[in-house]
């Protein structure tokens, strides 16, 4: 739609986040390329929640958005959450409990994957992916933590988005079980040519990210 490659990847041009009143709570421009990792540090406080609000286009009053989101040279700054094509990831898998983890990750399921068998077929090629092979017909609360949070990564990956964000994904894991569920987003994320943006209070999820670091400062 008349982008060129060199607006591939999700950018933050001029973002300023105001509180109703005019003050700043934030402002940055960002370029994220397909497949690169940025992580977003800062105190708390700072916004980096607010930030991927914005970004999501989940952003409620006090808070405006001003500056411009593009998506692949997309302008999605108006565009509802649902129209943007980002998926994000959160510390709790929000998986739904009524519905076993096979029809969680359906539910994910883009609309342009039609058929009974093959978008059977598509969860189970998802589930093995994250090392879930066979586990389709389980009830989400007999899943460990870190199978929940595979789960949810590959239903969000399911849909088909343009950019993934990460909000603090890792915290709830355990050392190891947090370096595998690190290995395993950022090597889906970067196969699938994702630009993503990740929030996290954990330096070595930076450094494993090994992308570049924007830390947003109190003020
Ligand atoms: N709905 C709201 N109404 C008023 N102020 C809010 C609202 N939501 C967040 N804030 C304030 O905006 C600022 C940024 O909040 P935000 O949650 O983005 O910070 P954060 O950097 O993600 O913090 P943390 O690391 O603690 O999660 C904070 O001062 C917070 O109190």
């Amino acid at each position: 739609m008349g982008a060129d490659a060199t607006d591939r990847g999700l950018r933050l041009e001029g973002v300023r986040i105001e509180r109703a009143g005019g003050a700043t709570l934030l402002a940055l421009d960002l370029a994220v390329a397909p497949g690169e990792v940025v992580a977003v540090m800062g105190p708390s406080g700072a916004g980096k929640s607010t930030l991927l609000a914005a970004v999501m286009g989940t952003l409620a009053p006090p808070f405006a958005l001003r500056g411009r989101v593009t998506l692949d040279g997309r302008d999605v700054t108006a565009a509802p959450p649902e129209r943007r094509g980002i998926g994000i990831l959160f510390q709790d898998d929000l998986l739904f409990p009524h519905l076993s983890v096979g029809e969680n990750l359906a539910f994910g399921l883009s609309r342009r994957v039609r058929g009974r068998a093959a978008r059977r077929a598509a969860v189970e090629a998802a589930l093995a992916e994250a090392g879930l092979a066979g586990m389709a017909g389980r009830d989400p609360a007999t899943l460990s933590g870190g199978e929940r949070l595979r789960a949810a990564l590959m239903r969000t990956l399911l849909a088909e988005p343009r950019a993934l964000l990460l909000d603090e994904p890792f915290s709830s894991l355990d050392q190891d079980r947090r370096d595998r569920m690190r290995r395993l987003v950022f090597a889906r994320a970067t196969a699938r040519g994702l630009p993503v943006l990740m929030v996290t209070h954990d330096p070595a999820d930076a450094a494993a990210a090994g992308g570049p670091v924007v830390r947003l400062g109190a003020g």
